[in-house]
């Protein structure tokens, strides 16, 4: 029986590609990944879409048939200024996605370059210190989201163009800032057009419009920044930034065919919206694992106090002799993957896998949350614990195909090598320099750990603690 997929639960969309089931959405891939196995279909509107949650079906479509699913299928709000043509998340495979692939791996993402400029994000990670020392002095509880958000903002930003956008002093990073939201907002809605495409350019609720209106605002952030720099660059005693932008500007001035100003600025909208909510539930979510598991954090403590010493700083080239601190963040994008489903696939032709055939057309979207929790992968999927990583060849690289926050294949995530770089050493540095009380009446145990699901998997309830200098 090669033709049959098993039927669907009740499903309504909550956003564009995603669903809730009853009236639970917290409850949502639990329900998606127990209740219904590895495969399962989902048919709304016009469209129908196919979850995979298992290690053996990830497998078969980021591995074997990579080549056949790895297009995507675009949420109706991105064909505002056509982003889907040329945004790099977007786009279809094709010789200019490889050139822009090859420039962030090769010019962006490389080891050397990711050295090369570690001094900006060690710039932010004193700022995130001198903010939070504040707070300690004062008291005063802290939103880890607030403070993850700001800084994995400026080290976005300052990686991409040495500038602070999570400073709210300058009118452009306030107004960076408001759009990245509103986008977001637009991007996290229910959209009609993606469950029947062919009513899509009606655009009915507006989305697509006021996408419109904010992108162009957004690409005219990005002009101003490639202009100021161009006008530098022209200086005979400009010494070059090494960031992203000047990297990008050297390679458009060499052959501007490979890579235009325009797909720069698509470039910059897929790093900015992809990079800043990823990294930020990450790290509020590893704390909040550690606070509520307070050996775990006792051991990571341990290793940073005999690795780097007290009143130390962290650096990037330390993390690799901190196992249990490269633990925590694995484990914790085990159980909190933030994008849980990935990024939509397309299925270009029919795909067999297994018994079933995925039909062509079909939007696939592979579970890595389910995945990080299935007991036929994981020995007690639900319980936290770093000894799991602790001497396991087990990485979120893309090949373990029971561990995929990234993704993985062709459309791996590219930002990979530059998130597991911001991570440990932002959450390094919190654990290193401060102790973490709860706020009155919250113990580890009764800490609130529900997720909600949205564009990014988030916590329901924001994490809230008190800092203390150590
Ligand atoms: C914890 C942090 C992050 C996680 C978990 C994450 C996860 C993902 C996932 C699941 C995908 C889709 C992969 C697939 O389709 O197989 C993706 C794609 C992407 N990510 Fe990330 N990401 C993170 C951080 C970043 C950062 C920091 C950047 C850049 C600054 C970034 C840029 C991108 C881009 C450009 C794509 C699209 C790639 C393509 O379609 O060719 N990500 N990411």
């Amino acid at each position: 029986r090669t033709n049959r997929l098993p039927p669907g639960p009740p499903a309504i969309p909550i956003f564009g590609n995603l669903f809730q089931l009853g009236d639970k959405p917290h409850r949502t891939l639990a329900e998606l990944a127990k209740v219904h196995g590895d495969i399962m279909t989902v048919k709304f509107g016009q469209t129908t879409t196919i979850v995979l949650s298992s290690e053996t079906m990830a497998k078969e479509i980021l591995q074997t048939h990579d080549a056949i699913s790895c297009n995507r299928t675009v949420p109706d709000a991105l064909h505002a200024l056509h982003h889907h043509e040329a945004g790099i998340a977007w786009m279809p495979v094709s010789t200019t996605w490889r050139n822009l692939r090859k420039i962030c791996n090769l010019h962006i993402f490389a080891s050397q370059k990711l050295d090369a400029n570690q001094h900006l994000r060690r710039n932010k990670i004193e700022q995130l210190l001198a903010d939070v020392g504040d707070s300690s002095r004062i008291g005063e509880s802290i939103e880890i989201s607030t403070v993850a958000f700001k800084t994995t903002l400026n080290l976005i930003s300052n990686t991409i163009f040495s500038v602070d956008y999570a400073d709210s002093s300058s009118n452009t990073a306030l107004e960076f800032r408001e759009i990245l939201q509103v986008i977001k907002e637009e991007l996290g809605k229910a959209n009609f057009g993606d469950l029947f495409p062919t009513l899509a350019k009606l655009d009915l609720q507006g989305i697509r419009r006021r996408m419109a209106i904010h992108s162009k605002k957004m690409m005219n952030i990005f002009d101003k920044e490639i202009d100021k720099r161009l006008e530098l660059r022209k200086m005979t005693d400009y010494i070059p930034a090494q960031d992203f932008l000047d990297t990008l500007l050297q390679i458009s001035e060499d052959d501007n065919e490979e890579l235009d100003r325009n797909l720069i600025k698509h470039l910059f909208f897929d790093l900015f919206t992809a990079g800043t909510d990823s990294v930020t539930s990450t790290l509020e979510w590893a704390m909040a694992e550690l606070l509520h598991n307070p050996k775990a954090l006792q051991e990571v403590r341990r290793g940073l106090q005999q690795i780097i010493g007290k009143g130390n700083v962290l650096e990037e080239s330390n993390v690799t002799r901190l196992p249990y601190l490269q633990a925590i963040v694995k484990e914790t994008l085990r159980l909190h993957p933030p994008v849980p489903f990935l990024l939509p696939r397309k299925a270009e032709v029919d795909i067999k896998i297994h018994e079933f055939v995925i039909p062509k057309g079909a939007q696939v979207l592979i579970n890595a949350w389910a995945i990080g929790r299935d007991p036929n992968f994981w020995e007690e999927p639900e319980l936290f614990s770093l000894e799991r990583f602790i001497e396991s060849e087990i990485d979120v690289k893309g090949t373990n195909f029971g561990l995929i926050p990234f993704g993985g294949g062709r459309r791996i995530c590219p930002g990979l090598q530059l998130a597991i770089r911001m991570l440990p050493l932002m959450l390094g540095t919190l654990i290193h320099s401060f102790d973490w009380e709860l706020e009155d009446g919250v113990t580890p145990q009764s800490l609130n750990m529900d997720e909600t699901y949205g564009l990014i998997l988030q916590k329901t309830q924001p994490l809230k603690v008190i800092p203390r200098s150590i």
